[in-house]
């Protein structure tokens, strides 16, 4: 079976550094014409959705470089197919005559296209051409680019104006796209931020960037999708059993907040998790027996050699023993680094640099998991290095490696795209997932299905030591568990589920496991066994 390749993002600058050679090659022109193919594909499409091609109005902002150029060879393409096409430059010499790619031009007016002022009233489609990948400074939207037909749908050249292809952020004015059309590779750009907003859906054109594209960790950033998860979280070995599975330590819960005990235990079982064990105050142990009755519960939780993955801090009452029973969980750890820790919620309030540095030094795989307010109060505490303390810097993905890389420690930012990022660089973005789970107690669940995601790795990991040689076959290599991938793998189940029990009318953290163990069992066995979420 070939595994469908994972998809993922590059910095606009990396796209520019892929095209260096192939424009050093003379293959510039060869490369536009390409990328002006697929824009015009895209706008067709756009168009036949809204009725006949023929006849239609494209207009399209056209800015004065590469990404205009692009623009006007799109435009000359669809005059070809009948459509009045229609170029309205933003930028004009001292002359009068608009500063825009003449080639482009050139092929538009001999095609039969025209060149106007201002966006026709008419227009069906407009093509922001402004600015791409080579957008400096800041954006004036210009006035040819205000008050577009209300009608018209837009469709933006590889980046809409305005936004950052790096990073996302919009600086100036920036351009609501219905779809963008980009070139070569995603742009991270567009998928966090407010890029992510102003690109609408992202349709990406193949022009053969492919090997020159970077590879590396740090210019990557890779979109966790249902194939991968797959291939992450795989469906129990035939001979496994329990321990082959993966046991999760889970303390969690208090007297005040015992709900979390509940949610973040069903969490790892409806997993998969061969064994969950909660650690808790008699409150929440009686709470998570009677909702899980496999689930074993004791003061202490498992012992630390047995145990593959904790999940330290959901439902932790901060002014009783949080502090405590977060020392007990850093130290079983410490006793055996095999296992993973998930640092949730109120442990986040807890951790300090210094037990992240042990961790680190032990080879400890920690994953914290905080929300957007947790990851600001954590950063406060524990700064971003390099940080100028001016507060929210509009590059997350940045300070987020940073932060990673100097605390040894994996951060899953939860929210409306959720970011997975590890030490080493590498990153993850959520392709799943809606504001369903925007409601109070399914970060407490997700942490529990990360703590399964983890002990099951960790539980192979351990049977492959065992033995010898039993290690990835050639065509695995690309999807090699490692701690961000794994974490990403967990938010993509998470997400799903949550979608997937939105659609079947179930809205709350309580009813959110069930649809875990659906999603699972959908993924490790297919439909016939996998109905639970139906
Ligand atoms: N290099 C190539 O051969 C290819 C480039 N492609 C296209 O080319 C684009 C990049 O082209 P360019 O490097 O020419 O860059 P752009 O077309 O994005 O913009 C460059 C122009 O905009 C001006 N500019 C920059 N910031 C500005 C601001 N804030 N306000 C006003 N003007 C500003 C610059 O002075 C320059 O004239 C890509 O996004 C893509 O659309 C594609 O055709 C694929 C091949």
């Amino acid at each position: 079976m070939t595994a469908s390749p994972t998809p993922f993002a590059v910095t606009g600058s990396a796209v520019r550094a892929a095209e260096e050679p192939l424009l050093a090659a003379g293959q510039g022109a060869a490369l536009m014409r390409c990328a002006a193919w697929g824009l015009a594909q895209h706008v067709l499409r756009v168009l036949r959705g809204r009725g006949p091609v023929a006849g239609a109005t494209v207009a399209a902002l056209v800015g004065t470089g590469n990404n205009g150029g692009d623009a006007l060879w799109a435009l000359a393409l669809l005059r070809r197919r009948g459509v009045a096409a229609v170029a309205v430059p933003i930028a004009r010499d001292e002359h009068g005559a608009p500063r825009w790619h003449a080639e482009g031009w050139a092929a538009l007016r001999a095609a039969g296209g025209t060149a106007a002022d201002v966006v026709p009233a008419r227009a069906d489609v407009v093509v922001d051409g402004m600015l791409g990948t080579g957008f400096r400074g800041e954006f004036a939207v210009p006035d040819a680019a205000r008050g577009l037909p209300a009608g018209a749908a837009v469709v933006a050249c590889d980046v809409p104006s305005g936004v950052d292809a790096d990073t996302g952020e919009v600086r100036g004015g920036g351009v609501r796209a219905e779809v963008t059309v980009t070139f070569g590779a995603l742009k991270t750009g567009l998928l966090l931020g407010d890029g992510a907003d102003l690109a609408g859906d992202v349709r990406l054109v193949d022009i053969g960037l492919g090997p020159h594209l970077p590879s590396a960790p740090p210019e990557r950033l890779r979109v966790m999708d249902g194939p991968t998860a797959a291939r992450l979280h795989p469906a129990p070995a035939a001979d496994g059993h329990k321990y082959t599975r993966g046991v999760v330590g889970v303390v969690a819960g208090s007297a005040r907040y015992p709900g979390a005990a509940v949610l973040s235990t069903s969490g790892a079982l409806e997993a998969g998790a061969g064994m969950a064990h909660h650690a808790g105050p008699a409150t929440t142990r009686a709470a998570v027996v009677t909702a899980h009755p496999e689930a074993l519960v004791s003061a202490e939780g498992p012992a630390p050699e047995r145990t593959d993955a904790w999940v330290v801090g959901p439902g932790l009452d901060t002014e009783d023993d949080a502090r405590e029973r977060f020392i007990r969980v850093r130290d079983a750890v410490l006793a055996n680094p095999r296992a993973a820790l998930v640092v949730d919620a109120s442990a986040l309030t807890l951790v300090t640099a210094e037990d992240l540095a042990a961790l680190r030094d032990a080879g400890a795989r920690v994953v914290l998991t905080p929300h957007a307010g947790e990851w600001a109060r954590l950063t406060e505490r524990i700064p971003v290095p390099g940080a100028d303390g001016a507060g929210h810097a509009p590059d997350e993905l940045a300070r987020l490696r940073a932060w990673s890389a100097a605390h040894g420690a994996a951060v899953l930012l939860k929210g409306p795209r959720t970011l997975v990022v590890a030490p080493d660089g590498e990153a993850w973005l959520m392709g799943e997932g809606g504001p369903e789970l925007g409601v109070g107690g399914t970060g407490d669940v997700l942490s529990g299905v990360l703590g399964a995601v983890l002990a099951a790795d960790a539980a192979r990991r351990a049977r492959a030591a065992e033995e010898e040689g039993a290690t990835c076959g050639a065509g695995e290599v690309e999807h090699v568990p490692t701690l961000a991938s794994l974490a990403a793998a967990a938010a993509w189940l998470h997400a799903r589920a949550g979608a997937d029990q939105a659609r079947a009318g179930r809205m709350t953290a309580g009813t959110l496991p069930a649809a875990v163990g659906g999603t699972v069992a959908r993924m490790w066995w297919g439909e016939a066994r996998g109905t639970r979420a139906d």
